[in-house]
Parts: structure tokens; sequence; C-alpha cells
């Protein structure tokens, strides 16, 4: 990710800083990877935030599950590069009203640059109920297509702990999928891979028709994050009782 320390707002856009205040070795490391990286580069050429577009872009390859006219609530969204990918692939044409418009909601509990087409929500935790309550007035009776969730929380290094906390984490975000997702809808989330994941995806299966892990090319072999993508959302509507 691009530190947001290294994120300029300039008129209606971001600067990627390319200068690094960092002095110690790991910086050093650091800046090096972050030079040579071809997804950094990318990030910097099309105005994305954060080099993670391309992890959501990968998926969305693959599974073409956000679409023209969709609705897409994005969970952990700072700096905003999935909430601005989302946008692209929500709106055919955001000049042109007579082609499908998609609504974008994007939150995080930090503060989030304003985001051309989405309606941010900054300073807002999915652990506090008001948040709840902010993304059911902005739907105002609408449903989701996707919910996605790119949330991590601050790494402590160890990665058992740091495992629980994301799966912990994202079970949140699965309870808002719950509540806000239209029947057939899809939920994706990011973890950090450890013991918990089976028991997470298999708690995912019970609402959803199919769940799948993934771990896009843009998504570095040394992390241990995977993506969760779950789709068909087996609303309450569509359970047929006996
Ligand atoms: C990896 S970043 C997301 C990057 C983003 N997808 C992008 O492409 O720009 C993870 C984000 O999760 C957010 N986060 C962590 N815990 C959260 C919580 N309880 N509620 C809301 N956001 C949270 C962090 O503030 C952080 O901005």
């Amino acid at each position: 990710m691009i530190l947001k320390s290294n994120l300029k707002f300039v008129g209606k856009n971001f600067k990627v800083l390319v200068a690094f205040k960092g002095t110690g070795s790991s910086s050093k490391l650091w800046l090096e990877r972050q030079r040579k990286d071809p997804y950094v580069k990318r990030a910097v050429k099309e105005t994305y935030r954060a080099r993670s577009a391309f992890k959501l872009l990968e998926i969305n390859e693959k599974y073409n599950f956000i679409k023209p006219g969709d609705l897409v609530i994005d969970i952990g969204a700072s700096p905003g590069s999935w909430s601005q990918l989302a946008v692209k692939l929500t709106n055919s044409d955001l000049r042109d009203l007579t082609k499908p418009q998609g609504k974008v909601i994007s939150l995080d509990r930090e503060f989030i640059y304003p985001i051309d087409g989405a309606h941010v929500l900054s300073y807002s935790d999915i652990t506090l109920p008001e948040t709840k309550l902010k993304i059911e007035k902005l739907l105002n009776g609408q449903k989701a297509t996707s919910v996605i969730s790119d949330m991590a929380p601050n790494s402590t290094g160890q990665s058992t702990f740091d495992h629980d906390a994301i799966i912990e984490l994202q079970a949140k975000a699965f309870d808002m999928a719950k509540q806000f997702l239209d029947s057939k809808g899809f939920f994706l989330c990011k973890i950090w891979f450890g013991d918990g994941t089976s028991e997470f995806k298999e708690k995912l299966s019970k609402n959803f028709e199919s769940v799948k892990s993934i771990k896009p090319p843009a998504s570095r072999n040394q992390s241990a994050e995977i993506f969760i993508f779950c789709s068909n959302f087996k609303s309450k509507i569509n359970i047929v009782k006996n």
C-alpha cells in the first residue's frame, strides 16, 4: 500500500509522492521495493491512491461481479483506491445520465479524502452501531449488490494474533453484508491466512452458494493475505421453509 503520508491532495486529484522520509534500513528496503514494483508505477500513472486497486481489478476480471449500475459498499476504504475503481466499474459514464449509474458507499474509521462519485463516510468504525445507521440512511431502502472489505487491523507482527484479529474484523463486515446485501449479492473480504480460515469460510458458506479463496497476482507472494470471494447471497427471502 502507498502510505497515506506519501499522498498529497492536489485540487481534485491525489499525487503519489515518491519522496520517502524514513531513514532506517527497513524504510530503505521498503522504498526500493516500491520503486521496482510495477503495480506502484501503474497506480501512479492511473492516479489510484494505492496499488491495492489492482487486487480488486484482477478479482473482478476473474469473476466480473461489479458491473455498471451496481451498488457497492466498500468497508475499510481509506485511502480509497478500491472505491475509485468501484466508481469506474459501476458507472459506464459519470457524465452521461442516460447510461447505468451505480452507487458506491465508502467507509473507514479513518479520514477518507473525497472520492468523485462515491459517498464517503469518514471516521466510521464498523464495530460501532452508529455506522450501520449512517449506511442505512445513505441506502435509503436500497440493497447492495456487493459488499467489499479490504479492512485490516493494526498489525502486531504476531501472526496468530493478527490472524484472529482480522477474522474478527471481517466477521463484522460479514454481519453488515447479511444486513445490507440483496439476494444473489456478493461479499469479498481480505484475511491473513491462518488456522481459523476454514472455520470462517464454513460460516460464510451457510449464507452464500459459493465461497472461494483467491490470491490475485497483485497480492505479494510474501504476504499472508488472501481474499475470500462469496457469491449468490442466500437472503432470508430465498430460504424456502419446509
Ligand atoms: C489496507 S487499508 C484499505 C485500503 C483500501 N482498500 C484502498 O484500496 O485504498 C485497510 C483499512 O481498514 C481500515 N479499518 C481497520 N479497522 C477498521 C474498522 N474497525 N472500521 C472501519 N475501517 C477500519 C483502516 O483504517 C485502513 O484504512
